[in-house]
C-alpha cells in the first residue's frame, strides 16, 4: 500500500444526506490544499480523518495513512496531528510544559527535555522553554503550536485554516516554516483555507468543493 494519506472514495451525509466527497491519494511531503464555501464541509472532511466526526454526520469510504487502514482506529492511534486557526497554549504553563503535551509517555527526564530544547531550537526559539507564553509574539505562539504537535511524531499533518489569525507577513512566515518542516519530515498534509494564497504557497493540487 501507498505511503502518504489516501482518502479513499469518501462521501460525507448530514443527517442522511449527501454533504461532500473527495477521491484523492497526498503523497508524502505533499500540499493538498481544499477550497470552497462556507459550510461545504471542509472542516467536516478533516474530521473522517482524524476520527471525530460529530454525530450528525456519517460517511462511506476509506481513509488510509502510510499503508495502514485508519478508518476505524481511536483518534489517539491514528497519528495525525491537526491544527487549527485557534490553537491556543495552556497559559498557565511554560512554553516547556506546553512542547511537553506533545510528547508521547516514556524516556528520561533528560532525554525529554533534550527533545523539547531540540524542538525550540529548530524554529528559533532556544532558550524560551521556561517562558510565560503571555510574553510570545503570535509568530512564535504559532511557532510552538506547530512544534507541539510535530513533537507527538504524526505521520500526517491537517491544517484547519491554521493561519487566520495572523497578519499578512506573519501568515507567509509561518505557512512557510509549517510547509517546510511538513516536507523535511515527508508528511502529506491536508489543508483547509479560504486564501487562495495559502494553496499558491502549497504548491500542491487545490480542490475547490462545490463546484
Ligand atoms: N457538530 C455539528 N453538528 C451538526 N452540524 C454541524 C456540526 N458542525 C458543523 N455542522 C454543519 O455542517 C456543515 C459543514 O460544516 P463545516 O464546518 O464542515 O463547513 P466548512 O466548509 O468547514 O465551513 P467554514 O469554511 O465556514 O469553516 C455546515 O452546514 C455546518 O453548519
Amino acid at each position: 500500500m501507498d505511503k502518504g494519506l489516501t482518502l479513499d472514495r469518501i462521501a460525507v451525509f448530514k443527517d442522511g444526506k449527501p454533504l461532500v466527497a473527495l477521491d484523492h491519494h497526498i503523497a508524502p511531503g505533499e500540499v493538498l490544499s481544499v477550497m470552497g464555501p462556507s459550510g461545504i464541509g471542509k472542516s467536516t472532511l478533516l474530521s473522517v480523518v482524524t476520527g471525530t466526526l460529530p454525530r450528525a454526520f456519517s460517511f462511506t469510504g476509506r481513509v488510509h495513512l502510510d499503508g495502514r487502514d485508519i478508518t476505524d482506529a481511536a483518534p489517539q492511534r491514528r497519528m495525525v496531528g491537526i491544527l487549527f486557526q485557534d490553537d491556543l497554549l495552556f497559559p498557565h504553563l511554560s512554553v516547556g510544559a506546553n512542547l511537553a503535551f506533545g510528547l508521547r509517555p516514556g524516556g528520561s527526564r533528560a532525554a525529554r527535555q533534550n527533545r523539547i530544547e531540540d524542538a525550540l531550537a529548530e524554529v528559533d526559539l532556544a532558550g524560551f522553554a521556561n517562558r510565560d507564553p503571555a510574553t510570545l509574539s503570535g509568530g512564535q505562539k504559532a511557532r510552538v503550536a506547530l512544534m507541539r504537535m510535530l513533537l507527538a511524531e504524526p505521520c500526517a499533518l491537517l491544517l484547519d485554516e491554521a493561519f487566520g489569525r495572523l497578519d499578512t507577513a506573519l501568515r507567509a512566515q509561518v505557512r512557510d516554516l509549517v510547509f517546510a518542516r511538513a516536507r523535511s519530515r515527508a508528511l502529506p498534509v491536508l489543508m483547509v483555507t479560504h486564501d487562495a494564497q495559502d494553496a499558491e504557497a502549497a504548491g500542491g493540487e487545490v480542490v475547490t468543493l462545490g463546484t
